[in-house]
């Protein structure tokens, strides 16, 4: 299925554009923007609509005019006190109640929005309501109908929820939990235990100060002492009249992170904690008074895949979040890098360092994945809307369930390549603006730091892209004895021509040849389909020289199944941006300049593939290498007077954004220099002036003690 998502998009008129998207401040960026080959206005309307950018302004003014939102320039929050305010923060996101039943169902994209807009001003209360709201919430409501009394104390903050999977021995294999949820028949009941400290719940987001209720996820076991495996309760955890822990919970916070410390992350362990039998989330299976177990899944592989479906939702989320983080950091980057000048070609002048090839060669490519990937995780939200409708309504259907495991797929590997680029670009932008990228005023720190754990959460990086190789690999039979196959959303469409691609060879024979995105797409089909002849080959040798299959596919993994899920995403990714920039119906004005997005996109990314290319033999000589690089080069050099513009169509208002060197006017020292006047401390005497001025070392005092 194509994504919906694409050209249909009108672009109102000029006094629309003008109505909605005020003019930014004359100043030093006003050359660039001069500059553009394109209008920014126009591509904002294209690419979010009216009704998304009525939203954006709504959520932005109103945390702007709050005062709970201020900003304080120079204030630093003891961990405490900002998990206190991120608290009434997120009270203040139930007062506000954005966005109604209505307009999410009419327009689901309009909750990905949300996420993103309220991310922008700062992940913690973002994260916190969304836990609650979304990943608690979301998951009892699509449970059963026998939960609407928890729906309704949910939404309207009467529980406050977290999502408790992981413990702390185990996280990402989550057939390694050890809680236990054992049936008392007697009772009605069940009994949640921790049989010891390292299977205590652990890095709950919510959980460590103020959550009430939390999904557990544990081991089913039934009076006959069957484990019938894992599953998921809905156990409170503290008192929602004094937020003290119910009896037989240990809860707390684990501790200060490297980023994120709004939210409170925490632990719980369970000491014959009893609940009802109305409290097992009955996704999967569900037990009679009597003890009995039943489940709609005969296959217990199948019952597992079930029971992680909900992880799903998150993962497609977060390659949303790091895009965003993505958009954050390069809007500060880049605009920084027009207006900052250091040399030139005369004494007399500077220039700004945008103007090196080097600084575009470091910046433009993460531009041009901002949008690719923009684009790719609203059409992969927009996939899974469909999947999700398809939950609620007990689809059984061949293709809803074959859908569940594409969509699986993509996003197991779209959430590493969307937190990885994000997360060295938020390294990269900080050193491109030199030393004043490393004050924490501009923000490039926070922004790098909370993006980090997108890597790890929802399943750490490394180990999601195996999901993705297994899927691809899981077609091999059918290509090896040519059966026809394809996929719900069509994304291994393309390797029923695997016999014909792997014979392909690099076409292009000149640097104009790869100017366009069709040249690294090409490459990557090829890539892809060579990645998996490699991978199936090392498997299969793997296993005839003796390895189990547990040690054959663990040596499979680095430059085999781990690259395959890589190009796979990557060519996924670059196929649908090449497909949106490349409709006939994006009108005119905005085409060029997407398009050279795409191309240096498809590029960028393949050129860190170029040893396998040689190594394969898709491309031969030095010629071929040259070239893909010299495209990049170019494409570089022809975005670098559109890329101030290309920010200004997603980058918040200043407000949002908050760094003085990434505000829209581009007066960087100005705007530096007021944010370092108004900290408070910033002229005063330190409090210790006495330990210099009065008190003085006695020099060498304290070296015949040594
Ligand atoms: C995937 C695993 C690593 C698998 O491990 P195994 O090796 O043990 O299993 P197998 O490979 O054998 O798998 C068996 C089988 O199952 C299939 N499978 C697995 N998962 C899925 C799935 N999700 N969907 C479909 N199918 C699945 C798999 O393909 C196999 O099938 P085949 O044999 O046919 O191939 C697994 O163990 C795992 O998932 N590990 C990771 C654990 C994890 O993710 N933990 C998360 C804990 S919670 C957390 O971290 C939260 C952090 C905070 C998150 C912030 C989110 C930001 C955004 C929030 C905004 C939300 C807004 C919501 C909006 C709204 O609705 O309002
Ligand atoms: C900020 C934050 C918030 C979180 N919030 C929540 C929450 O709300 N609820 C919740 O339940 N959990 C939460 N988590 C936990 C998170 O989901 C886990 O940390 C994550 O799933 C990874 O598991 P792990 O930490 O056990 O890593 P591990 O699985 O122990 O991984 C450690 C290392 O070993 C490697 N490794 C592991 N297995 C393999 C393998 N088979 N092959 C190759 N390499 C392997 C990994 O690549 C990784 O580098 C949170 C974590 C963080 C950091």
């Amino acid at each position: 299925m194509a994504p919906t998502l694409n050209v249909k998009q009108a672009t109102g008129n000029q006094s629309s554009w003008n109505t909605l998207l005020p003019d930014f401040p004359k100043g030093p960026l006003s050359k660039y923007r001069k500059k553009a080959s394109f209008n920014w206005k126009e591509m904002a309307m294209f690419l979010d609509g009216e009704d998304i950018i009525r939203l954006k302004n709504r959520i932005f003014s109103a945390l702007e005019s709050d005062p709970f939102f201020a900003r304080h320039p120079g204030e630093e929050l003891s961990r405490e006190k900002y998990q206190e305010l991120t608290f009434l923060r997120c009270k203040r996101l139930f007062e506000y109640d954005f966005l109604t039943q209505q307009e999410i169902m009419e327009n689901p994209l309009k909750i990905l929005n949300l996420v993103i807009c309220i991310g922008m001003y700062d992940w913690s209360p973002c994260l916190q309501f969304f836990l609650h709201c979304g990943v608690f919430g979301g998951t009892i409501l699509s449970a059963s109908k026998r939960f609407a009394n928890f729906v309704k104390k949910i939404y309207n903050m009467e529980i406050f929820g977290c999502f408790a999977l992981t413990e702390l021995s185990h996280g990402t294999n989550t057939k390694g939990i050890r809680t236990t949820a054992t049936f008392d028949h007697n009772t009605q009941e069940f009994i949640i235990n921790s049989p010891d400290f390292e299977a205590a719940k652990f890095w709950v987001g919510n959980m460590g100060k103020h959550a009430t209720h939390a999904i557990v996820y544990a081991q089913l076991y039934t009076p006959d002492g069957q484990c019938q495996g894992l599953h998921s309760f809905i156990v409170q955890i503290r008192d929602t009249k004094t937020l003290l822990p119910m009896p037989g919970v240990m809860v707390g916070d684990i501790g200060k992170k490297i980023g994120q410390n709004g939210l409170d992350n925490g632990f719980a362990m369970f000491h014959n904690v009893r609940i009802p039998k109305e409290n097992i989330l009955n996704i999967t299976g569900d037990v009679s008074p009597e003890g009995k177990y039943s489940s709609s899944f005969t296959d217990v592989k199948e019952r597992f895949s079930a029971a992680l479906g909900s992880l799903s939702t998150g993962r497609i989320l977060i390659t949303a979040v790091s895009a965003t983080n993505l958009k954050l950091a390069l809007s500060i980057a880049i605009r920084f890098s027009a207006t900052r000048r250091q040399f030139g070609p005369t004494d007399e002048e500077e220039i700004p360092v945008i103007e090196y090839q080097t600084q575009q060669w470091r910046l433009l490519p993460y531009l041009a994945a901002a949008y690719a990937l923009d684009y790719f995780s609203k059409s992969l939200f927009e996939n899974f809307v469909e999947f999700y409708a398809g939950l609620l309504t007990k689809q059984k259907s061949q293709r809803q369930a074959d859908l569940g495991r594409e969509i699986h797929a993509l996003s197991a590997a779209s959430k590493p390549l969307s937190s990885w680029t994000a997360q060295q670009a938020a390294q990269e932008c900080r050193e491109a603006c030199g030393g004043h990228g490393y004050l924490a005023m501009n923000r490039l720190g926070e922004i790098r730091n909370d993006n980090d754990p997108n890597c790890t959460y929802e399943g750490d990086n490394n180990v999601l892209l195996q999901q993705t190789s297994n899927y691809l690999m899981s077609w091999m039979n059918c290509i090896r004895n040519k059966v026809p196959f394809e996929s719900p959303l069509g994304t291994i469409n393309f390797l029923q021509d695997y016999h014909h691609i792997i014979g392909w060879k690099f076409k292009a024979n000149s640097v104009d040849d790869c100017m366009d995105s069709s040249a690294p797409l090409a490459a990557y089909k090829w890539l892809v389909c060579y990645l998996l002849r490699e991978s199936d080959l090392k498997l299969r040798k793997e296993k005839q020289s003796g390895h189990s299959d547990f040690e054959a596919k663990n040596n499979c993994q680095v430059y085999f199944c781990r690259s395959l899920a890589i190009a796979f995403v990557e060519q996924t990714v670059l196929q649908r941006y090449h497909d949106y920039t490349h409709d006939p119906n994006i009108p005119s004005t905005l085409q060029p300049v997407l398009k050279n997005l795409c191309a240096l996109y498809g590029l960028w990314s393949l050129s860190k593939h170029l040893a396998v290319l040689y190594q394969g033999g898709y491309v031969s000589g030095e010629q071929a290498g040259r070239f893909i690089q010299n495209a990049i080069l170019e494409l570089c050099s022809r975005l670098k007077d559109d890329a101030v513009a290309l920010v200004d169509v997603f980058a918040p208002p200043d407000f949002i954004l908050n760094s003085p060197i990434g505000k829209a006017s581009g007066e960087l020292y100005k705007n530096m220099w007021a944010e370092i006047l108004q900290g408070n401390k910033a002229l005063s005497r330190p409090s210790w002036w006495a330990e210099f001025c009065i008190n003085k070392p006695v020099t060498g005092r304290l070296s015949s003690r040594l």
